[in-house]
């Protein structure tokens, strides 16, 4: 489903939730949607699913409103960080509601994962542990099949390598059956990999949005002897600088870097990860700093 956010405002009082914001989601892409605590991630994928209704502006999927649109919303499943389920259901409850929810729903998958996340269908969810039911929500995510499916940093209580089966399961779910999946996520260099395209928002505006491959190849960081460093920014847009011991280092952004352009045998020139990339554009104001 094509996602069409159209000049999106929202508001709760005079909190400024996401301002104006506009931009499109192809279908079948896994895109990463990035930001600092309270730059509105959650409330954007909120109004994605229908949830909440915008205060201005538009949000559509393939042209419709999916706010109280059953025909929409079957098609979209959002798992939060917590608070998903029923806490007087069983789990075989969620699971029968969920297929008959979800048009979609593979019964294959749900079942393997019961065994593999050890879930007993029997549990109520008000007795599940905390990574036990964020378990439960990655399965009936990655069970439902649905055209838009979104996870919130859906990994509370899981150790690192059930985060690690996390991510390789999405991937091959990806691969099965392709559709758009939005992952926001704090653990950005766990999961950078997998995100095809990559949005950023900051005090809810949009600060970029970019295809993953673009932003790893229009980044570097340099390190030499300052005067070095700074001969080689001049003109360019510098994100971020350090020094340390007599040596700096600057982050770049901006231009695509040509392994021709990089080679300084005075320089090291080291690739930035994306997770640093979000924290030095929404660092300051204008995404950028002079040296
Ligand atoms: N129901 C609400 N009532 C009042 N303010 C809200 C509500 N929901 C969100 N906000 C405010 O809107 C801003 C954006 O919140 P949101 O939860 O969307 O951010 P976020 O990027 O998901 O943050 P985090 O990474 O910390 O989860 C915050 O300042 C938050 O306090």
């Amino acid at each position: 489903m094509k996602i069409k956010i159209e000049n999106i405002t929202k508001t709760y009082g005079k909190k400024i939730s996401l301002n104006n914001i506009s931009f499109e989601l192809e279908e079948n892409k896994i895109y990463g949607l990035l930001g600092r605590n309270g730059a509105g991630k959650t409330t954007l994928m909120h109004l994605i699913a229908g949830h909440i209704s915008p205060s201005d502006g538009s949000v559509t999927l393939n042209g419709l409103n999916p706010f109280n649109n059953r025909n929409v919303l079957k098609n979209i499943c959002l798992i939060n960080e917590s608070g998903n389920f029923n806490q007087s259901l069983k789990i075989k409850d969620v699971l029968k509601i969920s297929s008959l929810f979800y048009p979609n729903w593979n019964k294959e998958i749900a079942e393997n994962l019961l065994i593999e996340f050890n879930l007993d269908r029997n549990l109520r969810i008000k007795s599940l542990s905390k990574g036990m039911e964020s378990a439960l929500g990655i399965l009936i995510g990655l069970a439902c099949r649905s055209a838009v499916t979104i996870f919130d940093e859906p990994y509370i209580g899981l150790d690192a390598a059930l985060r690690a089966r996390f991510y390789e399961l999405l991937l091959e779910e990806y691969e099965n059956e392709p559709r758009t999946f939005i992952l926001s996520t704090h653990l950005i260099d766990e999961v950078s990999n997998l995100f095809e395209e990559v949005i950023i928002l900051q005090e809810g505006k949009l600060v970029l949005q970019e295809q993953a491959e673009v932003l790893i190849e229009k980044s570097i960081s340099v390190t030499g002897k300052k005067d070095i460093v700074q001969d080689f920014c001049k003109g360019k847009n510098v994100l971020h600088v350090k020094e340390f011991v007599g040596q700096q280092t600057a982050v770049l952004y901006g231009e695509s870097f040509h392994q021709s352009d990089l080679y300084n045998q005075d320089l090291t020139v080291e690739p930035v990860h994306i997770q640093d990339l979000m924290v030095y554009l929404t660092s300051s104001s204008k995404g950028s700093v002079s040296i």
